[in-house]
């Protein structure tokens, strides 16, 4: 079958609207962030600090231009070790071009170029030490978090009160409350500080009001073969069978990252999983990704607040990770530009590690768009063929739409959906628990 193209740039499509314009406005605060922690360079570095703060600033300047003028793609420069990787990848795309093109802004896929940006931010941070370890998205992610605090209470309130009950929970029981958690995790998506072009995108409202009348805004709803995949390995478990596991591949930062970790511990105690298996980012990517120390912070600002549902979360959280049933990951591969089809051959480590999973649940429309390789796929092809071969075991992908693609769609469901909200792709009022089971019972 002859493959779809990559999304590229047509004036008006999305993926334009977002190299023309929302890139540059999130490589400007990036600068202005950099900046402004100028004083507090100096304090910790000294004059050496301030040195650092002028080139880098300088780096993601020229990035910008290089952005807004649409220059060729150059390869990475610095010592972090996915260069080779990312470089390699560039002269694949060099390749594929006639001897006089070249692969620029705005003539090269979307998924390549915009995480080229942030792989190039990223680069203007490491080349210059001692500020190499600065997180330019920091601020607007503990920032997200705070403005989230109520949303966070809520769902960790939940929790803490599910906790009481579940052990004498019928099988019923236990459905209901994983559905809705899955749904949880599901619109938390929306809290991305990409789409938002780095502007406040907290959760304000009652995460848990508001899940009845999200559910029709979910278009492809395959909860009952996730349950029915968890609720089997569960009744089938003995001491025999090798310990159940779900790996979640995270998104972004604050109220998103406790709802995965809200449904990540209700899963364990309710022994629907014995290990989870998180992974993360190994730098800052897309404004409001996950990194470790995002993690580490969200745990540690848990642990320190005063509200006891909130520290009780912290404490049994960051129990689990030194327990080792929860563990933390963040490979290479996530913040190369790759669709996961090519995982198996450009990072097989990786496609062996989630070959363990018993579920594999995708966070997130970054995460879909490789998924699907970001191609330009009829909405009704099935989510299966989209993978182009991407089974390393059953997965879940739970995305918000914010990005002009969507497969496994029915017969004239787009057509009808393009006809009552013409942003139905990307505005984010849209959803999807989308599964794929490469050996389906
Ligand atoms: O992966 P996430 O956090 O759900 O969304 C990432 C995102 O905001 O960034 C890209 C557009 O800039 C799109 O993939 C999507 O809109
Ligand atoms: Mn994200």
């Amino acid at each position: 079958m002859k493959l779809p193209l990559q999304s590229e740039y047509c004036t008006k499509s999305f993926a334009y609207l977002t190299v023309k314009d929302r890139l540059p406005t999130i490589l400007t605060k990036a600068v202005d962030t950099v900046h402004r922690h100028k004083k507090t360079f100096f304090e910790k570095y000294g004059q050496e600090g301030v040195e650092a703060e002028k080139r880098a600033i300088g780096l993601m300047s020229k990035l910008r231009n290089e952005l807004q003028t649409d220059k060729a793609v150059i390869p990475l420069t610095d010592e972090f070790p996915d260069a080779a990787q990312w470089n390699t990848y560039i002269e694949r795309q060099q390749a594929a071009l006639g001897p006089e093109e070249f692969p620029s802004w705005f003539k090269s896929s979307w998924l390549f170029m915009e995480c080229y940006m942030y792989r190039r931010i990223h680069e203007s941070i490491l080349l210059n030490p001692p500020i190499c370890d600065f997180d330019v998205f920091s601020e607007a992610k503990i920032q997200s978090f705070f403005s989230s605090q109520d949303a966070i209470l809520i769902v960790c309130t939940y929790l803490q009160e599910l906790q009481r009950k579940i052990e004498n929970f019928e099988e019923s029981q236990l459905k209901d409350e994983f559905m809705l958690l899955m749904q949880v995790a599901l619109w938390g998506n929306r809290c991305d500080l990409s789409i938002s072009g780095g502007q406040d995108n907290s959760q304000k409202n009652n995460p848990l009001a508001s899940l009845e009348s999200l559910k029709s805004f979910i278009l492809v709803d395959d909860s009952e073969r996730v349950w029915n995949l968890l609720v089997n390995n569960w009744k089938n478990k003995t001491s025999q069978t090798t310990p159940i596991r779900v790996d979640i591949v995270l998104d972004n930062s604050g109220f998103e990252l406790v709802t995965d970790l809200v449904l990540a511990y209700f899963l364990l105690s309710t022994q629907l999983a014995d290990e989870i298996h998180f992974h993360g980012k190994s730098m800052p990517w897309f404004v409001s990704d996950t990194t470790r120390r995002d993690l580490d912070w969200t745990l540690k600002n848990l642990q320190a607040s005063n509200h006891a549902s909130l520290s009780m979360c912290g404490n049994m959280w960051e129990q689990n990770l030194h327990k080792g049933v929860w563990v933390y990951h963040d490979h290479l591969f996530w913040t190369l530009p790759h669709e996961f089809s090519d995982m198996s051959q450009d990072a097989p480590d990786l496609y062996s590690e989630l070959h363990k999973s018993n579920l594999i649940f995708f966070k997130g429309d970054l995460n879909y768009r490789k998924l699907t390789g970001d191609r330009k796929w009829s909405h009704t092809i099935s989510f299966d063929t989209a993978l182009q071969g991407f089974h390393p075991a059953p997965l879940c992908s739970l995305r918000t739409l914010k990005a002009d693609i969507q497969v496994g769609l029915k017969p004239e469901q787009a057509e009808q959906l393009t006809l009552s909200d013409p942003q139905w792709l990307v505005s984010g009022n849209y959803a999807i628990i989308q599964f794929s089971d490469p050996n389906p019972k």
